[in-house]
């Protein structure tokens, strides 16, 4: 379990994180969501004691992390891709991992097997390909067998091979138990990996519940209908639940009423159709409608950046 209480960090006039309260249950996948800048990492790095909140708390396993005496048994973590000595064999990184973790040997067979790099384990990880570092990244964090795996943006450079191994491996770990918790920028991979989502905007809480709700609250479904007589069509369908709004002279965008009942109403009037679909929210929308007035930030980095 991870619990976050108050949790704030500030950088100069920058609050990286603001005042966030969450509880990262274990037996589930946690995808922790926001766009480009919004805390994600300051989080992460708070958790496990590498940066220092300037309030709140950040506890791992009922304490901080710091206050562990087999750290590496308690929680696996990737973060960015950290420094590797390219002139060592993945096998011989994970053993001096695990040798400075107090992490039984026999381990490194196991998480190089977990990650898919017993064929490469020998190989030197200078020619690993960015996927391939950042599975040995995963390796790394499981080393301990530990009960909490926090990943920052794993899936960043895998192949679709890749994100489905993170996809299957993450979600087996949550089967067994363990805490597991995922930064992405990426609604619709969290969508299909993450059990529960936790969102966060300009290092504010903006959401905490389960992925089905998410979807579900985000957004109305609305049908799409396009006929040479809308004007008319749209007076027979107003009513006290029903919203039409029009962006063009044949086109209806209507919300409240499923698309058989507009069908009939139509024919019902002769009024012929050209066209009458159903209009799911995207996950990219139902994020965007929660994200959105924080996203601005983003461009605002990228311009600063630039
Ligand atoms: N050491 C630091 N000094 C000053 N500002 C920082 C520092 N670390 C992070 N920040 C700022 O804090 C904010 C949050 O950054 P953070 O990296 O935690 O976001 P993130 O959600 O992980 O985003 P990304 O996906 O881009 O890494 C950003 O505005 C960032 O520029």
């Amino acid at each position: 379990m991870i619990e976050l209480h108050g949790l704030t960090k500030r950088y100069g006039e920058k609050l990286a994180v603001d005042d966030l309260t969450v509880t990262v249950r274990p037996g589930v996948v946690t995808g922790f969501l926001g766009p480009n800048g919004a805390g994600k990492s300051t989080t992460m790095r708070m958790v496990l004691g590498l940066d220092t909140p300037t309030s709140g708390t950040a506890l791992v396993g009922g304490r901080p992390y710091a206050r562990h005496a087999a750290p590496l048994h308690e929680v696996g973590a990737l973060l960015e891709a950290k420094g590797v000595h390219p002139g060592r064999t993945a096998r011989n990184h994970l053993r001096s991992l695990a040798a400075t973790g107090g992490v039984a040997a026999a381990r490194v067979d196991v998480v190089l097997e977990l990650a898919g790099l017993t064929a490469v384990a020998d190989k030197r990880v200078g020619g690993f390909s960015l996927g391939m570092g950042q599975r040995l990244g995963v390796a790394a964090a499981l080393l301990g067998d530990p009960a909490v795996v926090m990943l920052d943006e794993p899936v960043n450079g895998l192949d679709p091979d890749g994100v489905l191994w993170i996809r299957r491996l993450t979600r087996g770990l949550a089967a067994e138990g363990r805490t597991v918790f995922l930064s992405s920028h990426l609604m619709s991979e969290m969508a299909v990996t993450a059990d529960h989502l936790v969102v966060v905007g300009r290092g504010r809480l903006q959401a905490d519940l389960s992925t089905a709700d998410f979807i579900a609250r985000a957004g109305h479904e609305s049908v799409d209908v396009r006929s040479p007589r809308a004007g008319e069509l749209r007076d027979l369908l107003v009513g006290p639940d029903v919203t039409v709004t029009s962006r063009e002279r044949d086109r209806l965008e209507v919300v409240g009423l499923p698309a058989e009942a507009i069908g009939e109403t139509a024919a019902a009037a002769g009024i012929p159709l050209h066209q009458l679909s159903t209009v799911r929210p995207s996950l990219e929308d139902a994020f965007m409608a929660v994200t959105g007035d924080t996203r601005e930030y983003r461009t605002d980095q990228e311009v600063t950046a630039a």
